[in-house]
């Protein structure tokens, strides 16, 4: 129990820029083991910058990221690439390679990341795309699957080393909303399943709601509220209100192109 309760992943005063532009400007999260992470905000508000900083893909420009109590902003390579194995990543729009089969998609972390043979490799590959309802699709090509069974093949692939934690990045964006909620059962059953845990940017309200088993806020750098979901659908906090609501009237139309000065 007491391993359980230490956050799998910490993040605190995370800043980053860009130029001139401070994208995040101290933004503080605690991910604990199971959790179901939501991060809503807005476009261009720093999310997928987030997800790159936990990959150890981008570097902050200060506080910190511990991930298992380990400063990814100082691993090495060896390092990074052994954190790399215990984190799977979803990308928005499936962000397969067009020119590989699925079998091959599949593959690209486990050589990039393991040295498994290849008999050991295809084991893992049919196992999950089993997981994913997808075992007949092993040798199609990208351009041959729909959008969903696009999506299903990179679920596959975020879970291929059984990851502590899954990153999305909109994993339901452009998807018609059965699918959409179709794959939000699947990120919840595989990631009970491999006993992970998930932090999902998103844009779909729906989707977030289903998924969520906490969920943050992140505005103008700063997380400015995390709770519970129930919670987050009627919250005091102004910002938060009208995001969930997409009312048109509130204090994030400040944030309009046609209302700056
Ligand atoms: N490599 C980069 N170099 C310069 N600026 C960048 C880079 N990556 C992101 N940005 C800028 O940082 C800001 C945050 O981008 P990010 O993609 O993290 O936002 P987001 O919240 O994920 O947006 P969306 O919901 O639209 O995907 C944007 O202004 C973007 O232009």
């Amino acid at each position: 129990m007491a391993t359980d309760s230490k956050p799998l992943l910490e993040l605190e005063g995370v800043r980053l820029t860009f130029g001139k532009e401070e994208v995040l400007k101290g933004v503080d999260l605690h991910i604990a083991p199971r959790e179901r992470l939501i991060v809503l905000g807005q476009s261009g508000g720093g999310k997928s910058t987030l997800l790159r900083l936990i990959l150890g893909i981008l570097k902050p420009s200060g506080g910190s990221v511990r991930f298992k109590g380990l400063e990814v902003g100082r691993m090495g390579r060896r390092r990074l690439n052994k954190m790399r194995q215990k984190i799977g990543m979803v990308f928005q729009n499936s962000a397969l390679v067009s020119s590989l089969n699925v079998r091959d998609n599949l593959a690209l972390p486990l050589e990039e990341l393991t040295d498994k043979p290849r008999n050991e490799i295809d084991d893992l590959i049919m196992h999950k795309l089993e997981m994913v309802g997808m075992q007949d699709a092993r040798d199609k090509m990208p351009a041959e699957l729909s959008g969903g069974m696009r999506k299903r093949i990179a679920l596959a692939r975020g879970i291929i080393m059984d990851p502590e934690l899954i990153l999305y990045d909109e994993p339901s964006a452009g998807l018609d909303p059965v699918t959409s909620t179709l794959i939000d059962q699947l990120i919840i059953s595989l990631s009970e399943k491999i006993g992970a845990t998930s932090i999902v940017v998103t844009h779909e309200m729906d989707s977030a709601f289903r998924i969520a088993t906490r969920m943050a806020m992140l505005y103008k750098g700063r997380i400015i509220a995390e709770d519970k979901p129930e919670a987050f659908r009627h919250h005091s906090n102004p910002v938060v209100a009208q995001f969930i609501s997409g009312n048109t009237e509130g204090p994030l139309n400040e944030d309009l192109p046609e209302n700056r000065t």
